[in-house]
């Protein structure tokens, strides 16, 4: 099943139009950064694609399930921007880490050994498995983006979503989070990840979905920041060929990260 199927896709935020005839169709396993500008509508297509915010036009369909009838939320996780997200929370990392296991419990039961497990794994793709009894307070900004991450993998789930889980990050951090992502990967999982810059991540993104004011303006293989800021993608694609085809006739052409990667 198709994990995400977008047509046409628009949202209005107090009567005003932020996002446009948004196509976006992600298969399983694929890795999608969400790039673009300040603005440019990532955040807000995030939200729409994991029902937090509705949609003006168009249709979503979920793992082929069109949204309105979709209820399978534990296949999905979703790391929001971190501002904020552990403020005044004096829980420890293995609390923070466990709440993501919520989905799947069932109410007032007891943590089974399946829930513990997953806890554990998601620890150890992150890196913070000994740090599990700290406070997440105690944490940097870039380990408590990580303790997020994990809340998240507790899940299990099938498709994941960061909303720029590098910004304002160390370098030590960045590579840590590229290890766990690419171990989520190679687990099978789907990905869609907003972010400025690829950094480190650069190495494990298929596709880059490029935003400006609101529309999709580019969707193909992934660029070099370079490329990115050339004038050729100064005139917004109209995206009528599918995505693979579109990768396939840019690949002789741009120097992808990917180049020469399986
Ligand atoms: N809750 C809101 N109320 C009003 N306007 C909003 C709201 N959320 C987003 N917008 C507007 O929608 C547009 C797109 O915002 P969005 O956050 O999706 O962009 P973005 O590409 O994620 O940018 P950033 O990188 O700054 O997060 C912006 O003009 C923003 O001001």
């Amino acid at each position: 099943m198709t994990p995400i199927e977008l047509t046409d896709g628009a949202v209005a935020i107090s009567g005003r139009p932020i996002l446009r005839g948004v196509d976006l169709r992600v298969e399983t396993g694929e890795f999608v950064a969400l790039l673009g500008a300040n603005g440019s509508g990532k955040s807000t297509l995030v939200r729409a694609l994991t029902g937090l915010r509705p949609l003006a036009h168009g249709q979503l369909r979920l793992f082929g399930t069109d949204l309105d009838h979709f209820d399978d939320w534990q296949r999905i996780g979703y790391v929001p921007q971190r501002a904020g997200a552990t403020s005044g929370v004096p829980a420890s990392v293995w609390e923070v880490v466990a709440s993501g296991r919520l989905t799947r419990r069932r109410l007032l039961r007891r943590l089974s050994r399946a829930d513990r497990a997953a806890i554990d794994d998601a620890l150890e793709v992150v890196g913070l498995s000994d740090r599990r009894r700290d406070g997440v307070a105690q944490l940097s900004g870039g380990q408590q983006q990580r303790a997020l991450i994990a809340r998240a993998l507790a899940g299990e789930p099938e498709l994941i979503f960061l909303d720029e889980p590098t910004a304002g990050v160390d370098v030590p951090n960045q590579l840590a989070l590229a290890e766990a992502l690419r171990e989520l990967k190679l687990r099978g999982a789907t990905i869609v990840l907003v972010t400025h810059e690829l950094g480190p991540l650069a190495a494990l993104v298929d596709r880059a979905v490029v935003m400006r004011d609101g529309r999709v303006a580019y969707d193909g293989a992934p660029l070099t920041d370079h490329e990115v800021h050339d004038p050729w993608l100064g005139e917004p694609h109209t995206h009528h060929h599918h995505p693979r085809q579109q990768r396939h006739d840019h690949a002789p052409h741009v120097s992808s990260p990917l180049e020469g990667s399986p």
